[in-house]
């Protein structure tokens, strides 16, 4: 129950922001539709028509986007129609054999669309196509003829922009994981009390609210149980400061171990603790309590060799549909100014 869906959420975000792909797409499909029009005025009609097609796909791409939230689709589209147009541009050798010219921008858009390994491993696959394409006798592939220096120069510094594109890249995704520790960190803070590890007043009400609205959609039952240790003040006195803490911690592990896992058990303020009971009527939550209470009868809490006991007063409240959260906890607070009143360790309005 204790658990933070901001944190899972997190989790599953991916390091690739889907925004950045869409503008990918949308400036792809802008140059190859200008590439298009210029490749057009030269009377290259088939390059034109090629570059004309890759704009097209890139639309498509951009309307997937859009249409399907799919960002997993649109980088195939992408990434994949980037390297079949590298391929022709190398394979035909674009305007005046400056086609290859364009490799270059395969390197950091696959290892952003695709993260650091696959990246690296596409990019591999790719170069090696290049290789094959520029290296491969004419008389087996019928492409333009291009300096062995050029080819070779071509491949190294293509390798180098990979390298500082990869570099860049991962220290990227490190940044991401870092900031994605601190923000967990900071919700676990912001969510959890430091001592006990309990749920928060916040993370309380929290899911108050979640298990409200379930509460209302089903009709079950849901009560809330507010607890007070008795004479704490006493606790501190009589052993410290930190044998109050200790007490409290021992208090949270008991309570925790007591319940079902689809209740919570938070830390409401100094010494008070609140319980939510799903689907749990305040019959059945003063028995759940009770048992914790006659649990603790015995209990002796062992602190630096001295045996400290503890009793606990409770208000149990039955949320009623046409209750807001703070009158039932209100409600709940008054059934234990009740139980402490009427002298302690005990659990109101009884069964
Ligand atoms: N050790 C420790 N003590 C705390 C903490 N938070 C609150 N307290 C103490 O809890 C005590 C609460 O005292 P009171 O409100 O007088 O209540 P009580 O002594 O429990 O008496 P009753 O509630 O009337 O039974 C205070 O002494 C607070 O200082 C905490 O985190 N650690």
């Amino acid at each position: 129950m204790n658990t933070l869906p901001e944190i899972d959420d997190l989790k599953s975000k991916n390091v690739t922001q889907p925004h950045v792909i869409a503008i990918f797409v949308l400036v792809g499909m802008c140059i190859t539709a200008v590439m298009a029009i210029i490749a057009f005025y030269n009377n290259n009609n088939l390059l034109a028509a090629v570059l004309m097609m890759a704009s097209f796909i890139y639309f498509i791409g951009y309307f997937v986007y859009k249409t399907f939230q799919n960002t997993a689709l649109i980088s195939v589209i992408i990434l994949y129609s980037l390297y079949l147009l590298m391929f022709y541009l190398v394979y035909t050798g674009g305007v005046g054999n400056s086609g290859p010219l364009w490799i270059f921008m395969v390197a950091p858009v696959s290892l952003f669309i695709h993260g650091f390994k696959r990246g690296l491993f596409d990019i591999f696959i790719f170069i090696t196509i290049v290789g094959v394409i520029m290296f491969m006798p004419t008389d087996i592939i019928a492409h333009p003829t291009y300096n062995t220096e050029f080819k070779l120069r071509l491949i190294y510094s293509f390798l180098t922009v990979t390298f500082l594109s990869a570099l860049y890249e991962y220290s990227r995704q490190q940044s991401f994981k870092h900031i994605l520790e601190l923000t967990k960190e900071y919700q676990k803070l912001a969510y959890f009390d430091p001592l006990t590890h309990l749920s928060n007043r916040r993370d309380a009400l929290r899911i108050l609210k979640r298990e409200q609205a379930r509460m209302l959609r089903t009709k079950e039952p849901l009560s809330v149980a507010l607890c007070d240790i008795d004479h704490f003040k006493k606790v501190n006195d009589n052993y410290g400061h930190n044998a109050g803490d200790a007490v409290l911690v021992e208090l949270a592990n008991i309570f925790s171990d007591s319940i079902r896992k689809q209740d919570c058990v938070a830390r409401w303020g100094g010494e008070e603790f609140l319980f939510i009971f799903p689907q749990t009527s305040a019959k059945n939550a003063y028995i759940i309590t009770e048992k914790i209470k006659q649990k603790m009868q015995d209990h002796l809490i062992h602190y630096q060799g001295q045996k400290i006991k503890v009793t606990f007063s409770m208000g149990i409240e039955e949320l009623h549909s046409n209750q807001s959260i703070d009158e039932a906890i209100n409600s709940a607070d008054k059934y234990l100014y009740q139980a402490k009143s009427s002298g302690r360790n005990q659990i109101h309005p009884k069964f």
